[in-house]
């Protein structure tokens, strides 16, 4: 007879953790656990401007579609009476080992979604072993971001300045926290057509928030204070905030050269986040980074592309063997992530759904959110017979195209 820890594998805990908490004690969940519904209590009791932040994407919405289609033209084979517990969702990335394959997405501006802000999704975060990926335009300072995750895992996601001066004085600070991982995002050279945020004119960053990894940083201060007569950004947070997103935003694309100034400057793994092309994915590879990120922000920049699911099969078969590649953009339920591992990612980055559960609840949104996959994907791998994230392969699915519509309601 296996023992109790097999009987009750520990991200599976969850679920029953519900059901007694509410038939035992009457008390029901912090927020629903219907990823349906998630987006829509949000939307009830968030500040206007920073729901439609969180739910938007780019131009009609039609790459977010794609996103949820694309998940849908995979069907799971569950196969039955074959060993599957207790389950194993550890990976290993980058020569570390994490207790699931799930990580949480960079995700700027969260002050203004709920006051307990990325610091109280960082320590839901940590209380999961979820390694968390600090955002450039996060709205904690690095080491207030170190202090939430303790001695669990957190990664930096760059938004590159085009002053080199002033990117490798932040990559010392970054590799000075403990930070393990460097997540360089490549799709984001400027903001997308956002029609929901271009009608209210909201974006966090042009007053200052979300700016504080620039307005820290040293080598930032000293430059600003030489074009502004002295003035600290507290000062000026509009004007420096002017210079800082036109450093972090130049509108340009670097060339793939310019990967050696990131080298340079950071010794550990560096991830490139939103790849969606094969070719792209080879030149990743030709330029020595340790990883890639198959995403295409959560259909936040490019309206009308591929859905990002569409592209990772493609992706695997090119660099696969080579490179660490890893996934986001519309990841929703358990089985979601099964597929995305199935298909060969080794992790998968969520976003919106845990913004959703913090502008909700804070912290503890934050948590049952993530907690609530994590205990789905236990339960999904257990029910198709799979016993382990290594045992996730393509032999779980088949394509199966139904036709009809999903609309972009997650
Ligand atoms: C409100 C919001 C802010 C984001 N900010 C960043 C960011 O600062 N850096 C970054 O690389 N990606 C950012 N992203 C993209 C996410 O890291 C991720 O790629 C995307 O949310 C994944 O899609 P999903 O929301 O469907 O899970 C942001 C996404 C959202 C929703
Ligand atoms: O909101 C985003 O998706 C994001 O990452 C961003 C933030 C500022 C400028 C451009 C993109």
């Amino acid at each position: 007879m296996a023992d109790k820890d097999a009987l009750l594998p520990a991200f599976g805990d969850y679920q029953n953790e519900i059901y007694t908490r509410g038939m035992v004690h009457g008390i029901l969940p912090p927020l629903t656990t219907d990823p349906n519904k998630l987006r829509l209590q949000a939307k009830k009791v968030m500040r206007e401007e920073a729901y439609n932040y969180i739910a938007g994407g780019a131009g009609e919405g039609a790459t977010m579609d794609a996103n949820r289609l694309a998940f849908r033209q995979w069907k799971i084979v569950p196969r039955m009476m074959r060993p599957n517990a207790p389950r194993d969702l550890k990976v290993t990335l980058f020569g570390e080992q994490y207790d699931s394959p799930v990580l949480m997405a960079p995700v700027g501006g969260q002050e203004v979604y709920h006051k307990e802000k990325d610091i109280g999704t960082a320590a839901a975060c940590a209380e999961l072993n979820v390694p968390f990926i600090m955002s450039t335009l996060a709205t904690s300072s690095i080491p207030e971001i170190a202090a939430a995750t303790g001695a669990h895992p957190r990664w930096f996601q760059l938004y590159w300045p085009g002053d080199d001066e002033i990117t490798a004085s932040i990559l010392q600070t970054v590799k000075a926290a403990g930070f393990a991982v460097l997540v360089v995002t490549v799709d984001t050279a400027r903001m997308a057509w956002r029609p929901a945020d271009l009608d209210t004119a909201f974006v966090p960053f042009v007053t200052g928030l979300g700016n504080g990894v620039g307005f820290d940083d040293p080598v930032f201060r000293r430059k600003f204070a030489a074009r502004s007569d002295g003035a600290t950004p507290e000062d000026a947070p509009v004007q420096a905030a002017g210079y800082w997103l036109a450093e972090a935003f130049t509108g340009d694309s670097y060339p793939w050269e310019r990967l050696e100034v990131i080298k340079r400057h950071w010794d550990g793994p560096i991830v490139l986040k939103g790849i969606q092309h094969p070719d792209d994915a080879v030149l990743a590879v030709r330029h020595g980074v340790s990883g890639i990120v198959v995403s295409n922000h959560g259909g936040r920049q490019v309206d009308g592309a591929v859905g990002s699911l569409d592209m990772l099969p493609e992706i695997v078969e090119a660099v696969g063997d080579k490179t660490t590649v890893l996934f986001d953009s519309g990841i929703r339920t358990g089985a979601d992530i099964f597929k995305a591992l199935a298909l060969g990612a080794k992790g998968v980055l969520v976003g919106r759904p845990v913004m959703y559960g913090l502008g909700i609840a804070g912290k503890a949104g934050a948590k049952h959110v993530l907690a609530s996959l994590l205990a789905d994907l236990d339960g999904t791998m257990g029910l198709a017979g799979v016993k382990s994230v290594a045992d996730l392969s393509q032999a779980s699915l088949r394509r199966v195209s139904y036709g009809g519509d999903v609309k972009s309601s997650l």
